[in-house]
């Protein structure tokens, strides 16, 4: 048979195969035809695919819901929700949704899941059991002063470094932001974690490279985690054992595993009473070694914000008042109004966190809005959208003003606090770090503003900010003096 014949053959497989894509296309296309959402999105992966890959994705979110209304489809088997009650009705403790396939996407172990990628309830229930003990400090009696040690490399190494005398003649070093509070999270969580910090502060550096490589990677492991093909592919067994890290790597969160792994050994390996860390509480409550391992690991992914203003005079009648420690506790920080408001307003206005976080539709469906979602449909929280509500924190949602907690009577108030707070996600799937990272963000912001003035060293230059599932922020210069305030 010559090669003339073989090309109807051709032609008819060829046909074929376009065939079943245009009907797998519009098969998924119709089974949520009813839901409003961007065109593109409804019948193919490269609207979410792009929204993932451009360093856009808060800025193209935050106007969904404005455009299409509280249910927006994202892709041929994904939406949206930015109303908070239907977000913690999806997660309460009693839901039958599942996490859906997205959370695939943060699997770096072949065999083993961390709490965040657990996705079956009943797993995920176990689990978070044991290991509530040592991430809420119930256990960990060492957790504040940990976090308290760090802030004070954070602030020796601004004073060694960076700290510019007013009317001095030295040459300034401009202070990166962006640089410095990734190695204060590091160092916190390594402390943390391991019972030791990795000394990033101490070399003004990140030592591993972890959180440059978590950068660098963030755009493409964004679009894999939300574009189901290529995140079967990519976190399959197999993929994960050919692509994920590996604890012979001389860098990054290969050589992460490694010190993680070397560290849980040492602690599997001895006696079990007296060990008041997080990897012994872990232990205790039935972790296995391989858990705890990967447990531990992924504890590295997560990070902190900063901000300013008014503060300022309420730090200094407190402390005049003589009712603030030095450094501060996270009880009293509590008490100090105008802290709380620029915290929540800052994790409002700049959730850390705006990845899918996708729960699935159990089997039977569920309405939504009057919309029927039908099971294994994927629904995730559109925190860009519901953190600028102006229904929900006023006209002005768009500009960031603490005073709007203050100003709202108490029930409003503790709404509002309740919505920001879904930053953290809700009920069986909530952060477990969330004490953590309160306590970080409560002794960061008012221990560096005791010791020093900052001020954007270049207006007009503006930060570079990247949203890719979680900021990526650069170049955030200020010069830093010693406060006068508190001298
Ligand atoms: C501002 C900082 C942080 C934010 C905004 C944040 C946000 C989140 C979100 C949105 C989730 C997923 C919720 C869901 O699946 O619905 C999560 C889960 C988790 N986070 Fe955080 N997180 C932060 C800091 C931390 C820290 C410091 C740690 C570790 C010490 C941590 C450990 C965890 C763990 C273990 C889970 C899985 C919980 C579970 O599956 O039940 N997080 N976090």
């Amino acid at each position: 048979m010559g090669l003339i014949a073989l090309g109807p053959i051709f032609t008819a497989i060829f046909s074929l195969v376009v065939a079943y894509f245009i009907s797998l296309t519009f098969s998924g296309w119709y089974r949520l035809r009813h839901i409003p959402g961007p065109l593109l999105a409804s019948f193919s992966y490269l609207w979410l695919g792009y929204s993932g890959w451009s360093g856009k994705q808060y800025d193209i979110h935050k106007v969904l819901a404005e455009k299409y209304g509280p249910l927006v489809r994202l892709g041929p088997n994904e939406v949206s929700t930015d109303d908070p009650e239907t977000i913690r009705r999806i997660s309460n403790a009693k839901s039958a949704y599942p996490r859906s396939g997205w959370y695939d996407g943060a699997r770096f172990h072949p065999d083993t899941d961390a709490l965040f990628t657990m996705t079956d309830p009943v797993r995920h229930d176990k689990q978070k059991a044991k290991a509530s003990h040592g991430y809420s400090g119930r256990e960990t009696p060492g957790l504040e002063s940990a976090v308290d040690e760090q802030l004070s490399n954070l602030i020796g190494l601004i004073r060694r470094k960076y700290l510019h005398k007013s009317g001095g003649r030295s040459k300034m070093v401009p202070l990166d932001l962006a640089e410095a509070i990734p190695l204060f999270t590091l160092d916190v969580i390594s402390r943390i974690a391991l019972g030791k910090e990795f000394g990033c502060l101490e070399a003004d550096k990140d030592i591993h490279g972890f959180y440059h490589l978590v950068e660098s990677h963030m755009p493409a492991m964004n679009v894999l985690g939300d574009v189901p093909w290529a995140r079967r592919i990519v976190f399959s067994t197999l993929g994960i054992k050919l692509l994920g890290p590996k604890p012979t790597d001389k860098t990054g969160l290969g050589l992460m595993m490694k010190m993680t792994n070397d560290e849980v050994r040492k602690r599997y390996s001895g006696d079990v009473e007296g060990l008041t860390d997080m990897l012994g509480s872990f232990r205790r409550h039935g972790l296995t070694e391989v858990q705890c391992q990967t447990e531990a690991l992924f504890m590295f992914v997560a990070a902190t914000p900063v901000a300013y203003q008014r503060l300022k005079t309420e730090m200094k009648n407190a402390i005049e008042s003589g009712i603030i420690s030095s450094p501060i506790t996270a009880a009293e920080a509590r008490t100090l109004p105008y802290l709380q408001a620029v915290l929540y307003e800052g994790l409002r206005i700049r959730p850390s966190a705006t990845a899918s976080f996708s729960k699935q539709v159990p089997p039977e469906g569920d309405t939504i809005h009057g919309h029927f979602l039908p099971g294994g449909t994927t629904i995730g929280p559109n925190l860009p959208s519901l953190m600028r509500s102006k229904s929900l924190f006023g006209e002005d949602s768009d500009i960031f003003r603490p005073e709007r907690f203050l100003e709202a009577d108490e029930a409003t108030r503790t709404e509002m606090q309740r919505n920001v707070e879904l930053v953290f996600g809700y009920g069986r799937w909530m952060c477990a770090g969330k004490a953590i990272a309160f306590i970080e963000l409560n002794k960061v912001l008012f221990e560096l503003l005791r010791q020093f003035d900052f001020q954007i060293l270049d207006p007009k230059a503006g930060i570079t900010c990247f949203s890719h599932g979680a900021w990526m922020d650069k170049d955030i210069f200020v010069t830093a003096t010693e406060s006068d305030m508190f001298a």
